[in-house]
């Protein structure tokens, strides 16, 4: 990390400044609460009780810095110092053990609400884009009959999901999981207030996407050369042309367009992809008219550490109420990015039912975040997302019966632990 004078307005809005120095960090690693308690001393308080944040008895940890507890901040500035600091005060209900349910709403207090400067930039609302139905069933070695995908966007729709990408209209013999892309569109594009869009590679796919109800698609471009070549099997340029041919037959029929940029961290072939890169490609789908752009870390390999560059590049030239991200969760990292671009002000998350997914041109990616831990986590944060957590665990319930897994979703298996065990009492 820069030091303070010399970091950025995003990273000083990011709380970097507040990051504890590299000797701490080892110690966090090792903190326990007992190591955490012993600790207590006016010197050490900000490192450990940032410490605290990571110890598994959290409690105990509140206990000792009772004395510094303010009604309804987390943060507060030292008259001192004017610095901001970390106080434990009255925390989520979720981190007080004694709830049974383990809520992630807050009852005290409006996280949300806090001028903190960690949550200055958080958006109110965030805006799910479920892709379960497309990335997340793309890869499965099962056939899933389109009456099983048609059940589950049901489900989805009846959690309060208001887009969901459905299918693509690719070729069968690339992606033969979605060869029923016409029938799934058919059975569902009549429903009311939910907006499905599928992909298409090329004017052949919308045409017909168009044809089965389509009224929105998405066209997916790559940061990475050699990904490019094996996903769609042609070049950056080249997969450039065939989409503004896409977007013009679109504007024609007023259909709005959604891009993705693969590979926005990592490419499997590739390696690191330079965030100039990524910002080069977000830039030509924004220009030639994409409504939304999706930052797509295809491989999950991104962290904060990369994330924050790639975004910063981006966002250099897109208007972040125009960008989406999309975090696969390969190396379990994708919430605490998805964290990091909401407070860079992004408010539209991509994230897949149960964490259903994986690219059939990226070996080794894990499914994409699991929708019902993004909800989870913007339910603590107090951000509205007009999702039903219970309705959503149906649906990932659901669809995981189908595949024979379990869910991929912390939250949802976590949650259902509860219930299960609530009801042997
Ligand atoms: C792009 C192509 C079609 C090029 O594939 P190609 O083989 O180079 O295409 P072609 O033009 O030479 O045509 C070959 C055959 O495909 C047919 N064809 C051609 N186009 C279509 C179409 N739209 N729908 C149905 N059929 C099509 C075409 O008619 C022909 O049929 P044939 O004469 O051999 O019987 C192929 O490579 C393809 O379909 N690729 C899609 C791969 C894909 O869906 N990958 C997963 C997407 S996940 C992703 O990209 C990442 C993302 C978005 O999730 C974000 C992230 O996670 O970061």
């Amino acid at each position: 990390l820069p030091s303070t004078s010399k970091m950025s307005n995003i990273e000083k809005c990011l709380g970097f400044d507040n990051i504890p120095r590299l000797s701490v960090m080892g110690r966090i690693q090792h903190c326990t609460s007992s190591a955490c308690r012993h600790r207590v001393d006016e010197m050490e308080t900000s490192n450990c009780l940032t410490e605290g944040r990571m110890c598994s008895s959290l409690n105990s940890c509140i206990e000792e810095y009772d004395w510094r507890r303010q009604p309804r901040d987390i943060f507060s500035r030292d008259p001192h110092t004017d610095k901001s600091q970390f106080i434990f005060t009255s925390v989520c209900d979720s981190q007080h053990l004694q709830d049974p349910q383990y809520k992630s709403s807050c009852n005290d207090m409006e996280i949300g609400g806090v001028a903190g400067k960690f949550f200055g930039f958080m958006p109110k609302f965030v805006k799910i884009v479920e892709v379960g139905p497309r990335d997340g069933l793309q890869n499965e070695k099962l056939t899933i009959p389109a009456a099983i995908k048609v059940q589950l966007i049901q489900k989805l729709v009846s959690s309060g999901l208001s887009v969901i990408e459905a299918t693509s209209f690719v070729s069968p013999k690339w992606v033969p999981q979605l060869a029923d892309a016409k029938d799934v569109m058919q059975a569902i594009h009549a429903v009311h207030g939910v907006k499905f869009p599928v992909l298409t590679p090329n004017l052949k796919g919308f045409e017909a996407a168009i044809a089965a109800g389509a009224k929105e698609v998405v066209i997916f471009a790559s940061a990475s050369e050699s990904f490019s070549k094996l996903n769609i099997n042609c070049t950056i340029e080249e997969s450039l042309t065939r989409y503004h041919e896409v977007v013009v037959a679109a504007k024609g029929l007023a259909i709005p367009v959604r891009g993705y940029v693969s590979c926005a961290v990592g490419c499997p072939v590739e390696g690191t992809v330079p965030p100039e890169r990524v910002a080069y490609v977000a830039k030509k789908l924004y220009d030639m008219g994409c409504s939304e752009i999706s930052l797509g870390d295809t491989i999950g390999v991104g962290t904060p550490g990369t994330v924050i560059p790639m975004l910063r590049a981006v966002m250099s030239l897109i208007p972040v109420d125009k960008l989406a991200v999309h975090f696969h969760d390969t190396y379990g990292q994708a919430l605490s990015n998805i964290l990091v671009a909401l407070q860079m002000g992004i408010s539209v998350v991509d994230s897949s039912v149960a964490g259903l997914g994986g690219c059939p041109y990226a070996k080794g990616a894990s499914g994409n975040v699991a929708t019902e831990d993004v909800v989870y986590m913007l339910n603590g944060l107090g951000i509205k997302t007009n999702v039903d957590l219970g309705k959503l665990m149906a649906a990932g319930d659901f669809i995981c019966k189908h595949l024979g897994r379990w869910s991929g979703s912390k939250s949802a298996t976590a949650l259902s632990r509860v219930t299960a065990d609530a009801s042997k009492i």
